[in-house]
Formats: structure tokens, sequence, C-alpha cells
């Protein structure tokens, strides 16, 4: 154990149609992660299906009872590791979301966060995608803890939103995480820069899990990243399926938010930011 963290891997792991492969796939990359010393494993937006609305119907599982749930309990136990599941497809009640679990190294289930802005996009000549066609929004913030850490959940739109990150930080994260994929219109443009964007604005660390670039459908950006409290990129990776690693260090934080004290120094008399949740 860091003395002021914990080591995390991101595993931009390669997604094809079979869904038991996928999870076979992700399953020994979480074992490979653990055996370079991994306390927190991290996996991409969609990683038992293709990312598309039409495979969302198909892949969708009902938490906790659907295979991928079990391979991510299972692996936690095993590994004696903190997951955080990427997302899947979920059903509920006739209903289908875009959710990220995640789970302790005791295999349980600890939080659950479903998409809150669902990816609407149209740029003609670059992507059109259109979620809100079959997936449900989420109302909820979803915060855990891990190692008296308090950790904010956000899926890939989400981290366009500065206020779902500005009330992560006001409930006191030092860790957002943000499974992801973006696209090759806009990850070139605006993947690293969000994230940095989000880090130096509530000083804290920042992760997007993207999955490898494939070579049919949705063809995702790849690059995941993690950023540090400062707008630092610390590690990223490149297309392909990799796992990167962080060693985090949480006093970063408390640095960068003692010397640049923005926080106490906000106009809440002109402006705010509520949780109305
Ligand atoms: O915001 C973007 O450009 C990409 C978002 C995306 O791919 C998603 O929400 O799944």
């Amino acid at each position: 154990m860091l003395q002021n963290g914990f080591r995390a891997a991101l595993v931009q792991c390669l997604v094809g149609k079979d869904r038991l492969k996928n999870l076979e796939n992700a399953s020994n990359l979480i074992h490979k992660a653990k055996s370079n010393g991994a306390q927190l494993v991290a996996l991409p937006e969609c990683f038992n299906s293709p990312y598309g609305t039409k495979f969302f119907d198909e892949y969708a599982e009902s938490i906790p009872d659907g295979p991928t749930s079990k391979m991510l309990s299972e692996a936690a136990k095993k590994h004696s590791i903190y997951i955080i599941g990427g997302t899947f497809p979920e059903r509920d009640d006739n209903k289908l979301y875009n959710t990220c679990t995640v789970w302790n190294p005791n295999g349980d289930l600890i939080a659950k966060f479903r998409k809150m802005h669902l990816f609407d996009i149209d740029i003609p000549g670059g992507i059109t995608f259109k979620e809100s066609d079959i997936l449900c929004s989420g109302r909820d913030l979803v915060t855990f803890e891990m190692f008296g850490v308090t950790v904010g959940l956000g899926i890939c739109y989400d981290l366009r939103f500065e206020e779902l990150a500005k009330l992560y930080r006001i409930k006191g994260c030092k860790l957002l995480v943000y499974p992801g994929a973006f696209n090759m219109t806009t990850g070139p443009l605006h993947w690293e820069l969000l994230q940095r964007s989000r880090a130096l604005d509530n000083q804290l660390y920042v992760f997007a899990i993207s999955p490898a670039r494939g070579e049919h459908g949705y063809i995702a950006w790849g690059h995941s990243q993690v950023t540090d409290p400062w707008g630092k990129v610390v590690a990223q990776a490149k297309h392909g399926e990799e796992i990167i690693y962080s060693d985090l260090d949480f006093t970063e934080c408390d640095k960068v938010r003692a010397q640049i004290p923005i926080f106490d120094q906000r106009r809440t008399d002109i402006y705010d930011t509520v949780c109305k949740i």
C-alpha cells in the first residue's frame, strides 16, 4: 500500500461482439493488472458489448444478476481489489440505462451510477449519435469511499458537464472516474482537454478509460488517461489494447487546494452551483 494513495490500473480492452469473450478478456487483463500491483482496476464504457444503440437491448443485464456482474464480483473477490466495472447496458423495470458498477475486495457491489447526460450529438460528416433513442438517463450523483478517498463517478459524455464535476468536488471527492468511448471526431479534439479541465477546475485526479480501437462499427479513440490535480497528464495509453498504471498521491490534491485556494475564493454571492438532490 502506498503511503498517500494507491496503485490504479486503467484497462483499455478490445471489445467485440461475443459477450463471453469480452468478459474473459477483461477478466484476464484484471488478473494481469493485479499481478502488477494494482489495488484499483478500472474498465471502459461498454466493455461487454459493441457500442451502439442497436446493441444495448441485446446485451443489457439486470444488476447484480447477470454474467457481467458475476465476473466483476468474482474478480474483485479473487484478487482482493476494488473494480470500477466500466459500463454495460442495464435493464431495470423495462428501461435501459448505461451503468457503471463498483465492487469492493469482498466482491460486494458498493456503487452503481447511471449515465446522467445522454450522448446525443450531430456533427455532419463527423459523428451522429442518439443514445436517448433507447436509453434512459440517471439522475443521481454517486460517490464511494476507498482507502479513505472519496471517488465520484461519471460516464463519457458526462465529462462535458463541469457542474457535475464541481458538485463532486463540493461533496469531497479527490478522484473522478469516467469510463468513456470517445470517437475519431471528438476524441482528438476534446478527450484530453476535457479531462484536464475537470481536473484543474476541481483540483482532483481524473481517470477516463476507453475501449481499445477496433476496426469495425463504432471506432473508439482510445488514449485512456490519468490526469493529476494540477491538470497534468501523468499517464496516457495509445489506441491499442493496453493497461496503464498510476501511483496516486492524494497529498497533491491537498497541496494544490492550499496553494491555489479557488474553492475559498468562489463568488457564491454572485453565482452558485447547488446540489438539488
Ligand atoms: O462527448 C463526446 O464527444 C463523446 C461522448 C461519447 O462517446 C459517449 O458519451 O459515449
